[in-house]
């Protein structure tokens, strides 16, 4: 059976001739339906380059990306992108920004969506609120209802919560993964906290031109709800930080 994001051999230079500059080198990784993984390296390896390229906002590789079989050909409302900084329109409410790509449901239809994923997310009562009204976590809150409202089979995230405060952080974690299980949804998420990575992934993809491939995939087997204070997942935060020291 195929699964359902399978990326095989991906190459991806930016630049030409004397400037050209390979970033991604024979990257290799499937992810399975309902799978949350994490793709972790350090900084400028590639990581939101093979995001971009999963989600079709970059189309020109060398390599094969296949998402549900099919070759990825520009952007798709399948496939929902959220990235570090929210993109929420400042002059639309919390409740239009969520609703906008809904232009084509009907009034009452529509009303009853947005509504669901503002409770979904937890900013009930902040509905008609304006994004500069909004906390740092408030706002990563309403974009990440205003991605899931497309109903996207995978989600793309780009480290959504690295420029939240530790707590507000750790809270939407939580219901990051709440949320995929409750809507069965594939995620992707680009992080630089092994924390994180450790707490939420079923798999984690290390990328490093430091190993043979490119890539090296550990999985996760702790069980959930994940305690980051047990003895394994303490350790296994220790492995990844030990690997990670020697591959960035
Ligand atoms: N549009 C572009 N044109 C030229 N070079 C680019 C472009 N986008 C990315 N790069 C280069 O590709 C490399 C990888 O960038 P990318 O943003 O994918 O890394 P990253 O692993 O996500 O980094 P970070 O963790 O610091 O965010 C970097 O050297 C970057 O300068």
């Amino acid at each position: 059976m195929n699964s359902y994001v399978q990326v095989n051999h991906l190459c991806k230079s930016f630049g030409q001739g004397d400037r050209k500059l390979q970033v991604l080198k024979n990257i290799n990784f499937t992810i399975e339906e309902g799978e949350f993984v994490c793709l972790i390296g350090g900084s400028g390896c590639g990581k939101s380059t093979i995001l971009r390229l999963i989600s079709g906002l970059d189309e020109e590789y060398e390599g094969e990306i296949f998402v549900d079989g099919k070759t990825v050909c520009g952007t798709s409302r399948e496939r929902g992108v959220i990235f570090q900084k929210h993109r929420l329109f400042p002059w639309l409410t919390v409740a239009e920004n969520i609703g906008y790509s809904l232009q084509h449901t009907g009034k009452k239809e529509k009303y009853e969506i947005v509504q669901s994923y503002i409770d979904l997310v937890g900013l009930s009562g902040f509905e008609r609120s304006y994004p500069k009204q909004l906390s740092g976590g408030m706002a990563q809150r309403a974009n990440i209802a205003r991605a899931l409202v497309n109903n996207p089979k995978l989600l793309l995230l780009d480290e959504p919560f690295s420029a939240l405060d530790a707590f507000t952080k750790i809270a939407l974690q939580k219901e990051m993964y709440r949320i995929k299980e409750g809507k069965k949804s594939t995620m992707l998420m680009v992080t630089h906290d092994i924390e994180e990575a450790v707490y939420l992934a079923d798999k984690i993809i290390m990328l490093s031109p430091k190993f043979p491939t490119g890539e090296k995939i550990i999985r996760v087997d702790l069980p959930r709800p994940r305690d980051r204070n047990s003895k394994e997942f303490v350790e296994l935060k220790k492995y990844f930080l030990i690997i990670f020291s020697v591959i960035r």
